[in-house]
């Protein structure tokens, strides 16, 4: 290990855990992951991702720059507490729903500089959509190394604690949404007798192209009304998803995924 590295401890070994650690850069970032005793799945990801593992985390704490939460809430209050007693001045990072700096900073000794860093699963692939803030003792230099890490796997912003309460529905758990929808239409490109790896490619790459136009920042209607041909196809479809009230039902998704966040501190 270069000493230029930054040493980050990863305490959880899950999805997210794995999604973060394929993204991270292993030139910038020393990575050492835990869990909570699997020991088959810490060698799976030692092997899989070439990282160093333990199965002892809290003794590992003092060699530390870093450390990141990849845990479910409702494991943070005991991990908390344990990280407590050992911890001296490290970035604490959770990438949990629900569980804002406020919550780490009540939790941990005092004057802890703590994050909140919400990505999604494409951070595997470098392309996650990732919201941070900051807690109360966070200095420019840790700023700084909270961006080198998630400039990592995509493109990040700064925004406020009650901000990721809202939008983690959106940029983390709307991918699963967008996702349906693909899987409803490989189902029904199937039907029409091309293979499962034709449907991957037209679906995958439909939902690619519309992406980056959405990234030309012409507003999403104008877009759709670009689509739609007057007195074409795609008008018809259109208003089967308008009376349906497709944008009732993102709406009803999203608050329930909110209502859920907050159950689980
Ligand atoms: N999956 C996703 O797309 C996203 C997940 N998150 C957050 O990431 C966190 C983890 O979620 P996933 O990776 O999806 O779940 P997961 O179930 O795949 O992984 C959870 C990991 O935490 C470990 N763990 C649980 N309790 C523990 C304890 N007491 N000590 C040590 N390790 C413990 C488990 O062994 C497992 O490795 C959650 O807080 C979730 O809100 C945030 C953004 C997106
Ligand atoms: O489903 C969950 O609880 C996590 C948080 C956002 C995305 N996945």
């Amino acid at each position: 290990m270069s000493n230029n590295k930054k040493h980050v401890l990863f305490i959880g070994a899950g999805r997210m855990a794995q999604a973060l650690i394929k993204g991270l850069d292993k030139n910038e970032f020393a990575i050492l992951v835990g869990n909570n005793g699997n020991e088959q799945r810490l060698r799976d990801i030692k092997e899989t991702f070439d990282v160093e593992i333990t199965t002892h985390w809290s003794q590992e704490i003092h060699k530390m720059d870093i450390i990141i939460l990849a845990l479910p809430p409702e494991s943070h209050e005991v991990i908390l507490a344990k990280l407590s007693e050992t911890i001296s001045g490290q970035l604490v990072i959770t990438v949990a729903a629900g569980i804002d700096p406020t919550y780490l900073e009540s939790r941990l000794p005092k004057g802890t500089p703590v994050a909140w860093v919400m990505p999604n699963t494409a951070a595997m692939l470098g392309k996650s959509m990732t919201l941070y803030t900051l807690g109360q003792h966070v200095s420019q230099e840790l700023q700084e190394w909270i961006e080198e890490l998630i400039c990592g796997i995509g493109e990040f912003e700064k925004v406020t604690e009650q901000q990721i309460h809202e939008l983690t529905a959106v940029t983390s758990s709307a991918p699963a949404f967008i996702y349906r929808v693909a899987e409803a239409l490989e189902k029904i490109t199937i039907e029409s007798g091309v293979s499962k790896v034709q449907a991957r490619k037209l679906v995958a790459n439909m939902i690619a192209g519309s992406a980056e136009m959405l990234k030309t920042n012409v507003a999403p209607a104008e877009l759709a009304d670009a689509v739609a041909t007057p007195g074409g196809s795609t008008a018809a479809g259109l208003e089967v998803l308008d009376t349906n009230h497709l944008d009732h039902l993102m709406i009803d998704a999203i608050e329930a995924c909110r209502q859920k966040a907050m159950l689980q501190e």
